[in-house]
């Protein structure tokens, strides 16, 4: 896989040579845009939208613009890697796929072919908890591409213990614990059209594959006999769920089985007693590296050293979590500095160009985690649209680290950002 931005650049150049137009929009704008047409109301309020008035997710795109690149010239760019480090392995691109829950709204069976798209680029995949396909179904799709697995810790530690116990069996190499969603935020959007996905049963397809939550004691079962979440079919994702495995048919072959497990998966998900106590309990249920998804404050990524964690990703949800929060990209410096090279930091929350993803390695990110952008493209064009998404970003990465001067990701730093414009930077020369 060498050189994917330069292969893109190609591809994309030659294409407009031919008069061929790209398969999805290159304009982030235009992009969201007509993905969020391709997809039913519900669905693209639900990607697109934020916690309260958007604040952090404005404030998520503002923050970029606190940052300049400062290009260098005449410095022999003819030889640029973008390889990166993670865990150890050697990966093509400083990108990932993050965690989104159930993916099937942009595309039935999407999670599968992101993965798909993850692993053809040789990038690493991150399942979520709520993914629409049970964990072991998406890591077939990833063949032997690199997957992680994203954990939302319910209140069942069994069942965190389960998952733990599938994610190594189906080969995760490692764990993202998420922690600034202990409860959904407050998001009007999806308040307004009274939609939440999992109520309507998605994105609980490892949760009604796992034995330990198959026995669970059952949720109030009167209640359950009036379907009270507006229930009345199968859900799509829930009828081919049936056929996984063998005994899902009859666990859930009904909508009062489906009403059931949601009612179960409401019982449980909710974790908001969760403290810093509770890590140790996570760190014996696997052996696996375990990154902190959320991180904001420096100080919460001192207390994630000292309990032994293995990575950081600075990240505020995308803006669905809080209103008016901080902007991720804004706590990058100080988290990475309190850090101080010990793990690696990752980062995710507004991430739309390659010049943005240049500006978070700049300062201080090991790799970012593409969100919203792929969802996109799968929206639009399934597999090759995810592809395409990532390829997009490889190539303006690439040029743009070309056109700065610099060869490698590893001299990006502060010194690559505008000193003026970063009061965080006071005291560092330009390289
Ligand atoms: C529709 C949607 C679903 C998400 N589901 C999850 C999830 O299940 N687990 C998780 O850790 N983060 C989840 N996230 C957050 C993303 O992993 C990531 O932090 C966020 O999308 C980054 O912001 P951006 O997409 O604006 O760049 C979700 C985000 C979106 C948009
Ligand atoms: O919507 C989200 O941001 C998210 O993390 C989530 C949580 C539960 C179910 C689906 C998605």
């Amino acid at each position: 896989m060498a050189d994917p931005g330069r292969q893109n650049q190609a591809r994309i150049f030659t294409g407009g040579f031919a008069g061929r137009r790209p398969l999805i929009p290159c304009a982030p704008e235009a992009l969201e845009r007509a993905a969020l047409a391709r997809m039913r109301g519900h669905a693209a309020a639900y990607v697109a939208g934020g916690a309260g008035l958007e604040r952090s997710m404005a404030a998520n795109r503002a923050a970029f613009d606190h940052y300049r690149i400062l290009q260098r010239v005449l410095r022999d760019v003819s030889d640029r890697r973008l390889l990166v480090e993670l865990f150890g392995r050697r990966l093509p691109l400083p990108l990932l796929l993050a965690p989104i829950g159930v993916l099937e709204m942009a595309q039935r069976r999407g999670d599968l072919a992101a993965a798909r798209a993850a692993a053809s680029e040789g990038l690493t995949f991150v399942t979520s908890s709520q993914s629409s396909a049970p964990l072991e179904e998406i890591a077939a799709a990833c063949g032997e591409g690199p997957r992680w697995f994203q954990l939302y810790w319910s209140s069942s530690d069994a069942l965190m213990r389960s998952f733990m116990r599938r994610a190594e069996a189906a080969g995760y190499e490692a764990i993202v614990l998420t922690l600034d969603t202990t409860q959904l935020g407050w998001r009007p959007r999806d308040l307004d059209r009274g939609y939440l996905p999992f109520l309507r049963g998605r994105g609980l397809a490892n949760y009604v594959s796992d034995p330990v939550f198959r026995g669970l004691p059952p949720p109030n079962l009167a209640a359950a006999e009036r379907p009270p979440l507006g229930l009345r079919s199968l859900p799509a994702g829930l009828e081919l769920l049936c056929n996984w495995p063998g005994g899902m048919r009859q666990a859930l072959a009904s909508p009062r089985a489906v009403v059931q497990a949601v009612q179960r998966f409401i019982a449980v998900y909710s974790r908001p007693d969760l403290t810093w106590e509770h890590l140790p309990a996570l760190r014996r249920a696997t052996r696996l590296p375990i990154l902190l998804k959320g991180i904001l404050h420096p100080d919460d990524a001192r207390r994630a050293l000292d309990a032994g964690m293995d990575g950081i990703i600075v990240s505020n949800h995308g803006g669905r979590q809080v209103d008016g929060g901080v902007a991720a990209l804004d706590m990058l410096p100080p988290v990475a500095e309190a850090v101080a090279g010990r793990v690696p930091v990752l980062f995710d929350s507004g991430i739309r160009t390659g010049a943005d993803v240049i500006k978070a390695l700049s300062l201080g990110a090991r790799a970012v985690l593409l969100g919203r952008p792929y969802v996109y493209g799968l929206a639009l064009a399934g597999e090759a649209g995810v592809r395409q998404v990532i390829r997009n970003f490889a190539a303006e990465l690439d040029l743009t680290l070309a056109l700065m001067g610099r060869r490698g990701l590893d001299e990006l730093d502060a010194s690559a950002l505008a000193p003026a414009l970063v009061p965080s930077l006071r005291g560092q020369s330009c390289g």
